[in-house]
């Protein structure tokens, strides 16, 4: 059980893997593994936008006990946009969450920590909760930058950003050198930037909001090793890539967490 009173999170960015049959079968799948009790631990899932309404039609009828976000989203209301999808848009389809941020968005996509910022403030104006993710480049651990690059990351993303309340906004620490690379962070490296990224956050909303911001890890995360960084003061669950597409496995995460 966490020594803390921050619930917590395990959430599966799918990426861009399964279609929408596939996506509900996952859905459906998983929905089975948990049952209909996670013993205090909150899911999410993170389809691509294509299966966000079949999954949200398995977690609406199943009964399943896991909420629903998107992987991207665009800041404006509506209009000439063409590709992207509103926070309107994703409400609309049961979303509560929405990754923002990842570092293949930044690395692949060019987005900029002030589109992360227009993101992340129209995702709280809409309700949606904001996965805002930040990581640091090998080079930049390897120059021992890590910390001062990620609460750069975070004072930039985040700027101007007004909570009620620290679940309104969940953060992910993911070393981009850890992602679907089978490299992990040690549990103690996940702290050293997540703890950082805790007092980062106290600077930012106040001490009260940043005690109830959850700050995840994520990069290789799997049932194997989760429960090292769960034991991490400042980790409060895990952002997960490529275990979250096996639904036994993932369902064992959530099981290590309610641990
Ligand atoms: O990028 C990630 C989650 O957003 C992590 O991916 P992996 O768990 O596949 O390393």
């Amino acid at each position: 059980m966490p020594n803390n009173t921050r619930t917590r999170l395990i959430a599966g960015n799918w990426k861009m893997n399964k279609n929408y049959t596939e996506g509900v079968q996952l859905a459906q799948d998983l929905a089975n593994e948990l049952g209909h009790d996670t013993h205090g631990v909150e899911v999410v899932v993170c389809p691509p936008a294509t299966d966000l309404k079949g999954v949200s039609g398995v977690i609406e009828f199943d009964r399943a006990p896991f909420g629903l976000g998107a992987q991207n989203v665009y800041w404006e209301a509506s209009g000439a946009f063409t590709g992207e999808l509103s926070c309107d848009m994703l409400k609309s389809v049961g979303c509560t969450h929405c990754i923002v941020g990842h570092s293949e968005r930044r690395d692949y996509f060019g987005e900029t920590d002030g589109d992360i910022n227009l993101k992340v403030k129209a995702l709280l104006a809409a309700g949606i909760v904001p996965i805002s993710c930040c990581g640091e480049s090998l080079e930049v651990r390897e120059a021992g930058n890590q910390v001062d690059f990620v609460v750069g990351q975070i004072r930039a993303d985040f700027d101007g950003v007004e909570l009620e309340s620290g679940d309104q906004l969940v953060v992910a620490y993911e070393p981009i050198w850890a992602i679907g690379t089978g490299k992990t962070a040690t549990p103690e490296d996940a702290q050293e930037v997540c703890g950082a990224i805790r007092a980062a956050l106290v600077d930012i909303f106040g001490a009260d909001i940043a005690s109830q911001i959850r700050v995840l890890y994520g990069g290789s995360a799997k049932p194997g090793n989760v429960a090292g960084f769960l034991a991490e003061e400042d980790v409060d669950g895990a952002l997960v890539g490529g275990a979250s597409l096996v639904a036994a496995d993932f369902a064992a995460m959530v099981e290590r967490a309610a641990e």
